[in-house]
C-alpha cells in the first residue's frame, strides 16, 4: 500500500474564543485522533495563546500567533514581540493574511521583516498569500502570488526557505462571502507556486516547502484540495472552527 501523503491541517481562530471558549475548545482539540500523516495545528487569539499552548504542548499538535511585529522590543504600542510569541509556547506564526493587509496596512515589505524576525527567533512562518477579486478577472493571480512569495522570503537562504509554511488563500475565496476555488484552479497555482520556489532555492528544496491552500475550505471539498500534487494542507476557517468539524475534516483527508 502505498503511503498516505503528509498533510498540514490546521485552523485561524481569527476574532474569535477569549480563554473560556478556547479552554474548552483545546480540551477537545487534544482528544482529536490524529493520524500519523498529519501534522496539525491550531492559531487562537494572544488572548489565549499561552494557555491553549500549554494545554496541547504535550500532544503532536502546534500552536500559532495570528501575528506578531519584527522587532524585539521597544515602544510600539499595542504590537507583540516575537519573544513574546514564542515565550507563550507558539511554534508557528501566521504572517501576511489577506485580512491584515486590507484592514492593517501589512505589506510584502513588513511580511518580509516578519518573516526573517520569525527565523530568528526559531518560530516557523505560515505566509499567507492570496490574489484580489480583481486580480483574478484579470488573469494575475500568478503574477501576485509570485511577487507574495519572492518578497516575503527576499534575503533568505535557502536553509530558512525550509522552514516555511505557504499558505495560498485567493481573497475571494475567504469568509462568508467567499466562494471556494475550483480544485483544477487551486492545483495549477499551487504547481506555479512550486516552480516560483524551484527559481528561489531549487527543485529539492522546493519540494520541502510546504504549500497550504485555504479559502471556504469545508467537510465537502477539503478532501478534493489535498489529492492535488502540490497541495501539502488546508488551512482552514469557519469549518473547522468548532473541534468536531475539524477532526472530520482530518479524518475525510486521509480516509
Ligand atoms: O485564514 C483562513 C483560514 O484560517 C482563511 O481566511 C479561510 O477562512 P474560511 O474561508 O472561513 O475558511
Amino acid at each position: 500500500m502505498m503511503p498516505l501523503k503528509s498533510l498540514w491541517i490546521g485552523t485561524s481562530w481569527k476574532m474569535n474564543k477569549g480563554p473560556a471558549a478556547a479552554r474548552e475548545a483545546a480540551e477537545q482539540i487534544a482528544s482529536i485522533a490524529v493520524p500519523s500523516s498529519v501534522t496539525p495545528f491550531v492559531i487562537p487569539p494572544f488572548t489565549s495563546l499561552e494557555m491553549v499552548a500549554s494545554r496541547l504542548a504535550d500532544t503532536r499538535w502546534s500552536v500559532g500567533a495570528q501575528n506578531m511585529h519584527w522587532e524585539d522590543e521597544g515602544a510600539w504600542t499595542g504590537e507583540i514581540s516575537p519573544h513574546m510569541v514564542r515565550e507563550c509556547g507558539a511554534d508557528i506564526v501566521e504572517l501576511g493574511h489577506s485580512e491584515r493587509r486590507e484592514h492593517f496596512g501589512e505589506s510584502d515589505i513588513t511580511v518580509n521583516l516578519k518573516v526573517k524576525a520569525a527565523i530568528r527567533y526559531a518560530l516557523r512562518p505560515l505566509i499567507c498569500i492570496g490574489d484580489s477579486a480583481e486580480e483574478y478577472e484579470f488573469g494575475v493571480t500568478h503574477e501576485t502570488l509570485a511577487r507574495q512569495t519572492k518578497m516575503a522570503l527576499h534575503g533568505l537562504t535557502s536553509d530558512q526557505i525550509e522552514t516555511v509554511l505557504l499558505a495560498y488563500e485567493p481573497v475571494w475565496a475567504i469568509g462568508a462571502k467567499g466562494r471556494a476555488a475550483e480544485p483544477a484552479f487551486v492545483g495549477t497555482a499551487h504547481t506555479r507556486l512550486r516552480h516560483v520556489l524551484a527559481d528561489l532555492v531549487g527543485e529539492t528544496t522546493a519540494r520541502r516547502v510546504p504549500i497550504l491552500y485555504g479559502g471556504s475550505v469545508s467537510l465537502e471539498n477539503a478532501a478534493r484540495y489535498t489529492a492535488l500534487a502540490d497541495v501539502d494542507g488546508v488551512f482552514i476557517g469557519r469549518s473547522a472552527w468548532d473541534p468536531s468539524g475539524l477532526a472530520a475534516i482530518i479524518q475525510s483527508v486521509v480516509s
